[in-house]
């Protein structure tokens, strides 16, 4: 970790659907030599029921969280699509005004209306300004240009169970329009051992996650401190 990233503190909005536990990783990371100097402002979920919610109202600091699901939302206007909804929870992103927003175990897929207001390619009336683009990151359980998509991990163990495969991994890589085809920052490979049943390989898998996403977040928030440093 070079020291570049010193300065400013700063903030992460997480967007979750579920369990929560690599967004759990990142709290415990906040503020350690892991991920110095970084807060999340902010626990965004597309599903109500989602324990991440609980884990951010739990931390310490409590950290904001919204919820916002697709499908409530457009029962609750008929004229409303579902590039009005990637609108909306860009609002709510971009009004916490973070370095960096987090895939973690987000299980929708974003649209170019999502995307072009994190980068600043089009402005969203009545929400804050976005000046410069705010880099986004997901985190996926298969190694790049593999069982892109959902359901992955199943998919992985089913293709390994078929010979398909010897070992899989995990993922951060950049967000863009194609799902899963960002360029990687950070691969970690994981072992895949014949016989074992899927949730002793999902239990590995999920360990080697908890470390990826920390470091992988520190290494796109010491790259924004230090292109900041250029342009300073
Ligand atoms: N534009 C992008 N959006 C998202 C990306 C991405 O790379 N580009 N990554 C995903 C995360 N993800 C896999 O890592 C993923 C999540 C969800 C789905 C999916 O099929 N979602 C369905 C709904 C499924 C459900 O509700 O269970 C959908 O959005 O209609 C595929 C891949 C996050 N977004
Ligand atoms: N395609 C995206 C995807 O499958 N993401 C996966 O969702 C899980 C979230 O766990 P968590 O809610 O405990 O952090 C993680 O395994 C992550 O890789």
């Amino acid at each position: 970790m070079s020291d570049s990233y010193q300065g400013r503190e700063r903030r992460i909005a997480v967007l979750i659907s579920g369990s929560g536990s690599n967004l759990q990783a990142l709290i415990d990371a906040q503020n350690t030599p892991a991920l110095p100097n970084a807060r999340i402002v902010a626990v965004v979920s597309n599903r109500k029921a989602a324990y991440g919610l609980t884990r951010a109202l739990q931390a310490n600091p409590p950290i904001p969280t919204a919820y916002l699901g697709l499908q409530p939302y457009l029962k609750a206007d008929p004229s409303r699509t579902r590039q009005d909804y990637d609108r909306e929870i860009a609002r709510i992103v971009i009004n916490e005004k973070p370095d960096l927003v987090v895939l973690a175990g987000w299980m929708h897929i974003m649209s170019e209306a999502f995307l072009d207001i994190v980068s600043g390619e089009k402005q969203l009336e009545g929400a804050e300004k976005v000046t410069r683009p705010i880099p986004v990151i997901n985190l996926h359980p298969a190694l790049p240009g593999a069982f892109d998509g959902a359901h992955a991990i199943e998919r992985v163990y089913e293709a390994f169970q078929k010979g398909e495969i010897t070992h899989s991994g995990a993922m951060v890589h950049r967000v863009i329009k194609e799902v899963d085809r960002g360029a990687p920052v950070m691969v970690k490979e994981v072992e895949m051992i014949a016989g074992e049943p899927i949730e002793a390989f999902e239990e590995r898998l999920h360990k080697t996650e908890w470390e990826l996403i920390v470091q992988a977040t520190a290494k796109v928030l010491d790259e924004i401190a230090a292109l900041e440093g250029q342009h300073s």
